[in-house]
This record gives C-alpha cells, structure tokens and sequence, in this order.
C-alpha cells in the first residue's frame, strides 16, 4: 500500500506538498505526523477552526487531506477545487446527493481529483468487501458500529457504506425484505434503517473505530467484525490516497477503488 505513485513528468526527488484541514483534531494530528514522517511529502499548511482557509492554497499545497466535521467539509472541497488542489478527503457525512455535487464542480476542473472514502483502514476495506459477498446468502443482517464518545454522527460513514452495499447486493440477487415481526417498539430500538438494513451506533469511552456485520439465515450465523484499536490503522491508507488522487481525475469513491480486491 506503501509505493510511491508518480505523475508524469515530475522529478522523483519533488515532495508532494501536502496540507491538512482539521490539523489539531485526533484523526489530523495524526495525519500531520505520518505526512511529516513520509520521505516523499512535504507538509505544508496545518489548519484548523478559525485558521484562514487560505493559508493551504498560499502555502503551495498540490493535495489538501480534510478531517474536518460534516458541517464544514464541502465547503472545504469547494475552496480547494475552486483552487486547484487535489482533495483527499475522510470526513464522514457523505450523501448521494453530496457526491453528486462535488462531481459537478470538478466539470469544471477536469485535471483535478478528489478522493472520498468512509474508512482508510485495510481491515475495514476487506470487511466491507466481505459483509457485500455474504449478503446473497443470508436473509437477516444487521450492523453494529462502535465507536468513541467524542464522535459527532451517527451512524457511521463506514456503516453507512457498508448498508449501502449489502443492501445493493440483496437487491441484485432478488432478495425480498429482511425478515423482521417487531409490531411494537420504543423509539430508536430497533436502529436506524439505512436502505433498509438496520444500523445500531453504540458511544463508548475507550473505543477507538469498531463495527461488526451480523448476518442469519437457518441454522447459522456469521459475524464479521473489525476493529480500529488506534488511528494509526486509518495512515497507510490515507498516504496511499494523498500519493494516487494527482494521477486519479474526477472523484475516486472508497479506498477500494486504489487496491486490488
Ligand atoms: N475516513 C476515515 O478513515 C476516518 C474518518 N473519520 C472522520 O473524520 C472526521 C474527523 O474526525 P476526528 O478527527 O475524530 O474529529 P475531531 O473533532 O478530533 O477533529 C476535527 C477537527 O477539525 C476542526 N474543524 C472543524 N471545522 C473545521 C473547518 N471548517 N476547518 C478546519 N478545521 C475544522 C475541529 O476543530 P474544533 O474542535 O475547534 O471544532 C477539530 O480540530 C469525522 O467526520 C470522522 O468521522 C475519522 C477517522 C477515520
Ligand atoms: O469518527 C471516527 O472515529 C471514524 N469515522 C469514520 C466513520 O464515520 O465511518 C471512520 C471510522 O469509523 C472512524
């Protein structure tokens, strides 16, 4: 996941001059420090609420990596293609609709790219992979994510993908609806209902990033669960996406899009 992704044209020994939104935040202070760590970058804006926006684009920033809040990231994303700058962007909050208008602004500006993607851990790719493959064979699923108490939404960009997925490969096997008898219950019980498939976010002090996949049919069950113990899992994944988007046009979607899966 490491190798250097060059463009055309560029010297090998140029770093590739990266600026983080976000910066003092717990996913951008750690961004900073890999970026700072990475032989082939160069760090050059850290920004944070309240910092001048401007300061990346002054900075001679080529790749802008955002963990910022889903209240302030379009904004963000617009300023940058606005600008110029590739986008590597995690911050949660994605919808259709989000997507759709980012891709209208890089009409706009067809060399730039910017890369979306609910989880840059391995582990979370492969799982997410692994509950889309499962869901053919099961009639019950359900996702549990669980994570921090500081986190700000609910549920999860990573559960959300993940019911997205399931649920498309339910409906490309002609799957009916989850079978489910619940006539009464108490507000918020059964979880929310993200394309049908039911998403419970529990909030705990001492947990870092964690989601399991429950999937029934007759007789069996099969659980697939990954764990982020520390946000060092989400590194590799994010250089790999600050390395790729200057060679990636329009909007990337998901780290998979980057691996070989
Ligand atoms: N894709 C992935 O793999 C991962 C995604 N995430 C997502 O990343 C996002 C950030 O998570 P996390 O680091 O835990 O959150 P934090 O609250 O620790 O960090 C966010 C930082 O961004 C700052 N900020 C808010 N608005 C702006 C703005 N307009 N411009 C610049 N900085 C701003 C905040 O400042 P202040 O505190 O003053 O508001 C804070 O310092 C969340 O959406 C989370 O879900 C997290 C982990 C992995
Ligand atoms: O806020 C977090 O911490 C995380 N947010 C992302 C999400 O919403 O899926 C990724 C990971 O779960 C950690």
């Amino acid at each position: 996941m490491t190798a250097p992704v060059q463009s055309a044209g560029r010297s090998a020994e140029e770093p590739i001059r990266v600026g983080v939104l976000g910066a003092r935040g717990r996913m951008g202070a750690e961004v900073c420090r890999a970026v700072d760590a990475a032989q082939d970058m160069e760090l050059v804006a850290m920004v944070d609420e309240g910092d001048w926006l401007a300061g990346v684009g002054d900075a001679g920033a080529e790749v802008v990596v955002d963990f910022t809040h889903p209240s302030a990231v379009m904004d963000n994303v617009r300023f940058c293609v606005e600008r110029g700058i590739h986008c590597v962007v995690g911050t949660s909050g994605f919808s259709d609709a989000r997507l759709e208008e980012i891709r209208g602004w890089l009409r706009e500006k067809p060399e730039l790219g910017v890369l979306v993607a609910a989880n840059f851990a391995i582990g979370a790719i492969l799982s997410m992979r692994f509950a889309e493959l499962a869901a053919k064979y099961y009639e019950s699923v359900e996702i549990v994510e669980l994570h921090h108490a500081r986190k700000a939404d609910a549920p999860s960009g990573t559960a959300h993908r993940t019911a997205q997925l399931i649920a498309a490969a339910r409906d490309k096997a002609g799957m009916g609806p989850i079978p489910d008898a619940t006539t009464q219950e108490q507000d918020g019980a059964r979880g929310a209902d993200v394309d049908g498939i039911r998403v419970h976010s529990l909030r705990l002090s001492g947990l870092v990033a964690h989601q399991e996949v429950l999937f029934g049919t007759a007789g069996e069950t099969l659980t697939i669960r990954h764990d982020s113990l520390d946000r060092s899992s989400f590194m590799p994944g994010v250089l790999l996406g600050i390395r790729a988007v200057r060679t990636r046009p329009g909007l990337t979607l998901g780290l998979e899009s980057l691996l070989d899966l």
